[in-house]
Order: C-alpha cells, then structure tokens, then sequence
C-alpha cells in the first residue's frame, strides 16, 4: 500500500477503534515526531508514519496480543510476556508489515520498541520514544524539563523520558523491564561522554 493510503486507512481505523483521549494522544505524537523528526534531522516522513502505527494494538485486551504474539511466532523479549502490555509494539510493527506492507527496519523498530526503548536506539527510535513521552497532552511531573531537553539534545531527552519510566514503575511497584534499564545506561554513558568532552 503506498504511504499516503496507509496513513488514510489508519486515521480512519484509529479514530474508530481507539478511545477519544488515545486518539488525540496519537495525533500529538504524530505532530511531536514530525517536529523533532524536522529538528534532528530524521526522515520526517518516517516519523510521521511511525507514529500514526505506534498505538494501533495499545487498547487491545491482554489476551488478545498474547494471542497475536503467540499465533505470528512473534520473536519477544520472554519477559514481555509475563507483562503483556509490552506486547502493543512488536504487535503493532507486526500489523504493519502483514496488513499495510511496511519494510522500512526504522519504523518497524521505532513502533516495536516505543514502549521500553532499548540499547542502541536509532534516531527515528528516539524520535518516537520522545515524542511519545512529550506531546502536548501528557501531563506528568516532570514532563515540561523532558520538553525542554528535545528542544536541543535528542539523546539527553530519550535519556530523560527512560528515566522517567523507570520512576513511574516504581512509585507504582510494577516489574521493570530490563530492556528499560539497559537502554537507560546505556544513554547516560553515552550523555555523559559528550558532556566531559564538551568540558
Ligand atoms: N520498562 C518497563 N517495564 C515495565 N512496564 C513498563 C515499562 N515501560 C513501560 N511500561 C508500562 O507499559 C505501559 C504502556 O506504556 P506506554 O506505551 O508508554 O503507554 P502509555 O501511552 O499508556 O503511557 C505503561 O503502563 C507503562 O508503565
């Protein structure tokens, strides 16, 4: 299907399938992605499309995406499965390629990792993991310093959001998944390096 079809067909599928607060959620990481994607120097088109198929599966019961999962032999972390929420995005890149012929690695890995991040993230990755964390109608604490790093420092602010993530799970005691953790570390060497050869 070419791009601007899949982009139609989802608009459509999304405003019907998602509830109205989750819909205006995927607009305004479509929007954030497309403005960071513009900043940062990422394909913008990419952005766009990544975001419009990052949520498909977000409200499908738990059931229902260990099934897909299990039925498309769907290679996840074995953790993800015992905290089937993390399954939305490996079920989402998956629709991609079956039911709208996306190939492109970037988006299908920006939508399968948009959730936990991960350890060499690429840029379009960051771009959606960022935009995910930032766009207009978040509200957390924390979330307007998150806002201001993405204005200049791509890394410092998917630094911040994993960081984030990794408070809200455990102020509210659920696991954390180590892929979380892993990308976390990973970023803050990476932050820091910079920021003592910058001295
Ligand atoms: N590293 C992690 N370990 C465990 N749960 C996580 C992790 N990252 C995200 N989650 C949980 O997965 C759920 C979905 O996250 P996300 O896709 O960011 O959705 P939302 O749009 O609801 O914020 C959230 O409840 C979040 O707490």
């Amino acid at each position: 299907m070419e791009r601007g079809n899949v982009i139609h067909h989802l608009r459509q599928r999304l405003a019907e399938s998602l509830t109205p607060a989750r819909y205006k959620h995927v607009l305004g990481v479509v929007e954030t992605s497309v403005a960071l994607a513009r900043r940062f120097g990422a394909p913008v088109l990419d952005a766009e499309l990544a975001a419009w198929l990052h949520d498909l599966a977000r409200e499908w019961p738990q059931d229902r995406l260990l099934a897909h999962a299990r039925d498309r032999k769907l290679d996840v972390p074995a953790a993800w499965l015992e905290a089937p929420i993390l399954l939305h995005g490996p079920v989402a890149a998956d629709v991609a390629r079956v039911e709208y012929g996306v190939e492109d690695a970037d988006v299908l890995n920006a939508v399968y990792y948009h959730t936990t991040g991960r350890p060499g993230m690429g840029e379009l990755e960051m771009v959606l993991f960022v935009a995910d964390a930032i766009e207009p109608s978040r509200d957390y604490p924390g979330v307007d310093d998150i806002r201001l790093l993405a204005e200049k420092d791509l890394k410092a602010a998917a630094l911040a959001s994993l960081e984030s993530t990794l408070r809200y799970a455990l102020d509210r005691g659920f696991a954390i998944d180590l892929t979380t953790v892993n990308a976390r570390n990973e970023l803050l060497n990476e932050v820091r390096r910079k920021a003592r050869h910058s001295l």
